[in-house]
């Protein structure tokens, strides 16, 4: 078997920022598998489902338990071992940060969406991919059988430091729409059992798919970043086995909403990075979803001093070495999952 077939994840690492040749494989149940560029896989099988799956990892290159998952789902599907009821996606993001085994290679692929790409005079490989990705993800959707379907994105992420709520998803901003309760449910059964409600457009990749495509679209974390080899993969089960479940089932049964199952919280400040000075007033090794009152100074931003606004106002994401310009510190305040305005 071709390469590209036999390891797609080696094959994709090979071709780091992409590969302009296409490549085909049919499996014997008749679904096919298309190959758009290193790291792009289209599965469509004869008779799709009314689903269509955009699975991404690897926007950032050491978060390194996504790509396993997405790289033996994969195996799995072309092995004929996982079946594929409704067409899915599969991207990997950005396979010349994996060889790095960095976040990224030039700039923060993660904050180049929704034409962020294409802004100022400054370019690189990394807005080149964003961009490719955005037609992807485009004519992914745009090409569905006609008819009424429902549009999916999970963008699996790992954390960079510990976390007191281990797996969590941000709900990108929805403009005032309601949020889904059963999208809740398909989190609570990844083992995601809290959610951030951003309340403001971003630049990230599951934003741009919510807003271009009102999919059902979220950045998932499902752990802690760890070198390949080192992720403990039964924390990852519970996802994992979800996502197969999500490709092949014609329908996920949930149960009932149990809305004291759900920890959500609602973006409180975004503090972005604007002075070369910034710095965190907490250590490194404090966790997300460390709690701190009104007025204690989160950072400083060159002389500028951040506080907490709320008692009980949870770090998010902390990070003093972002570019200039960019999110050093989401802060959130939980909010009842009752007070939602849920469809
Ligand atoms: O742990 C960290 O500091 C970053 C983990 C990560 O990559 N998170 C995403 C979140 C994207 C979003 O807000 O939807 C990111 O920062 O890009
Ligand atoms: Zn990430």
């Amino acid at each position: 078997m071709n390469k590209v077939f036999s390891d797609f994840l080696a094959w994709t690492r090979e071709h780091e920022w992409g590969c302009d040749e296409s490549y085909d494989l049919t499996l014997s149940n008749g679904t096919k598998l298309s190959v758009w560029d290193s790291g792009v896989l289209e599965v469509s099988p004869a008779n799709p489902g009314h689903k269509d799956i955009v699975l991404s990892c690897a926007v950032h290159g050491n978060e390194t338990a996504p790509i396993e998952i997405c790289r033996d789902i994969i195996n799995d599907i072309i092995d004929e071992k996982q079946t594929v009821t409704h067409r899915t996606l599969f991207l990997i993001a950005n396979p010349a940060s994996i060889n790095k085994g960095e976040r990224f290679v030039e700039e923060n692929m993660n904050r180049l969406f929704s034409g962020e790409h294409s802004k100022g005079s400054t370019q690189n490989k990394e807005r080149e991919r964003a961009a490719k990705i955005e037609n992807y993800v485009e004519r992914f959707y745009q090409s569905a059988p006609e008819g009424s379907r429902e549009r999916f994105h999970y963008d699996l992420h790992t954390a960079i430091r510990d976390s007191k709520r281990e797996k969590f998803a941000v709900y990108p901003f929805t403009h005032g729409a309601p949020y889904s309760r059963q999208q809740l449910q398909f989190l609570l059964a990844c083992g995601v059992d809290t959610v951030l409600l951003n309340q403001a457009p971003t630049t990230t990749f599951s934003y741009f798919s919510a807003r271009q495509f009102n999919a059902h679209a979220f950045t998932v974390e499902l752990g802690k970043v760890r070198p390949f080899g080192e992720n403990d993969r039964a924390k990852f089960a519970a996802a994992e086995a979800t996502l197969r479940n999500l490709i092949s089932q014609a329908e996920q049964d949930f149960g009932p909403f149990e809305p004291e199952q759900h920890f959500v919280f609602k973006e409180a400040q975004t503090i972005n990075r604007t002075q070369p000075d910034f710095e965190l007033n907490f250590a490194d090794d404090v966790a997300n979803f460390t709690s701190f009152n009104k007025g204690e100074i989160l950072a400083w931003d060159g002389d500028k001093a951040c506080y907490a606004q709320h008692d009980g106002e949870h770090i998010i994401f902390p990070n003093a070495k972002v570019a200039l310009g960019h999110r050093a510190l989401l802060t959130v305040v939980r909010v009842p999952t009752e007070s939602l305005d849920l469809v």
